[in-house]
């Protein structure tokens, strides 16, 4: 399948989760993160959910982080160039919503892409090496490529693996881990 077919394809699945299922799956994904051995590191990223895109909702995984002191790291993302400036997320972060509904920190204390150790990746879908397809605009194959070697790269997904291998580029930067509401797949 196309990646523009794949987009098609898990948006519209999406699409079909009840406000309950989406609940119950994001929990789920958060408690199976709980059983990965990343959790000796200090810096995490992770995204903040698009509610209207039908995305995971991450509040449960921001919940874990802070109940272990970790320093967490959210992102403003600069439509013009596709890039992404990333805060360290505080309890006097002020969050507003971008023209693309992505609840984001307005200012802060700004955190190199090169400090952080563990990145949650937002998907549509994944296969079974670890490739993944986004909504196509490239934010996080450029900001991973500015991430350190040893940066653990963690796909979330609400669906299992695609069976066919995607076709990758250069500029794709395969996941280390895709954890999904069942399951943890290791790559
Ligand atoms: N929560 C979250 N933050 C994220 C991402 C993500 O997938 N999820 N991104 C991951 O790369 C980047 C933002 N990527 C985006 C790329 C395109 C559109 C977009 O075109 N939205 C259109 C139409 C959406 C659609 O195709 O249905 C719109 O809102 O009008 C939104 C976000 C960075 N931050
Ligand atoms: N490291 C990079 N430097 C410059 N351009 C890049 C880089 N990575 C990807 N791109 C460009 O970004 C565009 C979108 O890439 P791709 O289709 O892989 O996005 P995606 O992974 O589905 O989306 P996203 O990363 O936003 O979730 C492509 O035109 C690609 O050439």
């Amino acid at each position: 399948m196309k990646k523009s077919e794949l987009r098609k394809k898990y948006k519209s699945l999406r699409n079909a989760l009840s406000e309950e299922q989406i609940e119950n799956d994001s929990f789920a994904i958060a408690n199976q993160l709980l059983k990965l051995d990343v959790w000796d590191k200090s810096f995490y990223h992770i995204f903040l959910t698009i509610e209207e895109q039908k995305e995971i909702n991450t509040d449960y995984i921001l919940n874990i982080l802070s109940g272990k002191d970790k320093n967490i790291i959210i992102s403003k993302s600069n439509f013009e160039d596709y890039s992404m400036t990333h805060y360290l997320l505080t309890d006097n972060t002020r969050i507003k919503k971008n023209d693309y509904n992505i609840p984001e920190p307005v200012d802060g204390i700004e955190i190199q892409t090169s400090q952080l150790e563990v990145v949650f990746i937002p998907l549509l879908a994944f296969d079974k090496v670890g490739n993944r397809v986004g909504y196509g605009k490239g934010f996080y194959d450029r900001f991973l490529a500015n991430c350190k070697l040893e940066t653990i790269k963690i796909g979330l997904s609400f669906f299992e693996p695609e069976n066919e291998t995607f076709e990758a580029t250069e500029d794709d930067i395969r996941l280390d881990y895709c954890v999904t509401p069942e399951e943890v797949f290791q790559f």
